[in-house]
């Protein structure tokens, strides 16, 4: 466990690295990402999945309709049964996201959305049980260090692209999402006031 766990660390933070890398930032603008050069590194969670078959999936809660509040989610999934799916359109239609052996499935999460002021969105997905196979998933979320606020670098944010969300820490963001769920992003959206507020401090 202790191996996977170093492994995904490091896939998650060259990812991370490429994917602030696609939107023209510099190693200098995303400097709470490095770990080895941080004094507390970002934070990490593993959790395991189970569900077992159920001859009526669609009787059968598997994992409700949900965002990660990662920054990214490397997600593996038992190669031999189905279940995942995202949507696009906020929850009317879901798309299978079928295990492909020795691959693994990448989710944007709710910081990472915060982060680069929503370039990259965050996938809303849900898990459905199978109807005669017991399925399993491991899912490692990468976050961000404990006393970092979360906010876009500058170069994302201009008239154009005006700041979406207050700055939060992850732990501030977690404790939003547990009281409010799926609209923890819209709770901490910047009102207009707060915008021009920024706007002025830039
Ligand atoms: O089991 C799956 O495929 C999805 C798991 C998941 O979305 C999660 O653990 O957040
Ligand atoms: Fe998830």
């Amino acid at each position: 466990m202790e191996e996977y766990q170093a492994q995904m660390k490091a896939l998650s933070e060259k990812l991370l690295g490429i994917m602030f890398k696609s939107l023209g930032l510099a190693q200098d603008d995303i400097k709470w990402l490095h770990s080895k050069t941080n004094h507390h590194p970002p934070q990490a969670v593993l959790q395991l999945n189970s569900y077992p078959a159920c001859p009526d999936p669609a009787h059968a809660m598997g994992l409700a309709p949900h965002t990660d509040s990662s920054l990214i989610t490397l997600l593996h999934q038992s190669s031999n049964a189905t279940g995942l799916q995202i949507s696009g359109d906020g929850g009317n239609l879901w798309i299978p996201v079928n295990p492909i052996p020795g691959a693994l499935t990448v989710n944007v999460g709710d910081l990472m959305h915060i982060a680069t002021n929503g370039r990259f969105k965050t996938a809303l997905h849900r898990a459905v049980v199978n109807r005669t196979r017991h399925r399993v998933s491991m899912a490692y979320f990468y976050g961000t260090p404990q006393e970092v606020k979360i906010s876009p670098p500058m170069k994302l944010v201009d008239v154009d692209h005006p700041l979406l969300y207050q700055p939060v820490t992850w732990k501030e963001y977690l404790d939003a999402k547990g009281k409010y769920f799926n609209r923890a992003l819209e709770f901490i959206k910047c009102e207009a006031l707060f915008i021009a507020d920024r706007c002025r401090q830039l």
